[in-house]
């Protein structure tokens, strides 16, 4: 919400799609999520630029091993940097700017929010220990936001110019200040009912 609220563009961008999907006389389904794919690169570059957990959970190696080049000794605490990953200048071009239309597929397939094929994100980790609520997790996260970028325009509060994406690093990164915006209703009265 916060990087979209500052970045009217994309939030321009997200309403033409809804639109275009669901129309404005309805509510979104969750039958539409599946098409909304500018929506689906929205939460991705949110998870690479904001993962909930910056270090994911930590594990433990039951025996010594060797991955590409660096020797983890057995009972070894592992940490996997998924913040870092989504900042590495290596992999992502602009890391600090929020540009949803960087995951776009050349191919207009469906975009995977989860980790494909690439480990690029890991927002849920990866492996057999991976999040079993991860396609859960996508589909609220889609489903809560669709809704309210289609039911709404949002803008920062009054005299405010931008929003504040400052983070807090601990085992979680919650938002240093708390979301404040206007949201005004852009769908027909009768919609909303
Ligand atoms: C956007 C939402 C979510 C995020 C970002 C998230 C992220 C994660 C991460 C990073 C892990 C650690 C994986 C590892 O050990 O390497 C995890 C584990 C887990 N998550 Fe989620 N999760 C989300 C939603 C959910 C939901 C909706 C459920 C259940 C309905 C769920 C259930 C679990 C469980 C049971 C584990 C432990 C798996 C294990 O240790 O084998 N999560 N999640």
């Amino acid at each position: 919400m916060a990087e979209v609220i500052k970045n009217p563009n994309v939030l321009r961008k997200i309403q033409e799609e809804i639109d275009s999907v669901v129309g404005r006389e309805r509510m979104v389904k969750e039958s539409d999520l599946t098409h909304l794919n500018y929506l689906r690169c929205v939460v991705r570059e949110t998870f690479r630029m904001h993962p909930a957990g910056p270090l994911l959970i930590p594990h433990e190696s039951l025996r010594p091993t060797t991955i590409q080049g660096f020797h983890i000794p057995a009972q070894t605490r592992v940490f996997i940097n998924t913040h870092a990953l989504g900042r590495n200048r290596k992999i992502w071009a602009d890391v600090d700017e929020f540009r949803p239309e960087r995951h776009w597929p050349a191919d207009g397939s469906r975009v995977e929010i989860s980790h494909g094929a690439d480990f690029k994100i890991l927002p849920f980790s990866a492996g057999k220990r991976k999040c079993p609520g991860a396609p859960l997790g996508v589909t609220l996260v889609l489903m809560a936001l669709a809704r309210l970028f289609h039911c709404f325009n949002w803008t920062p509060p009054d005299g405010e110019t931008t929003i504040d994406t400052t983070e807090v690093y601990g085992m979680t990164m919650p938002k240093a200040r708390p979301l404040l915006a206007v949201a005004t209703p852009r769908l027909a009265d009768h919609t909303y009912h």
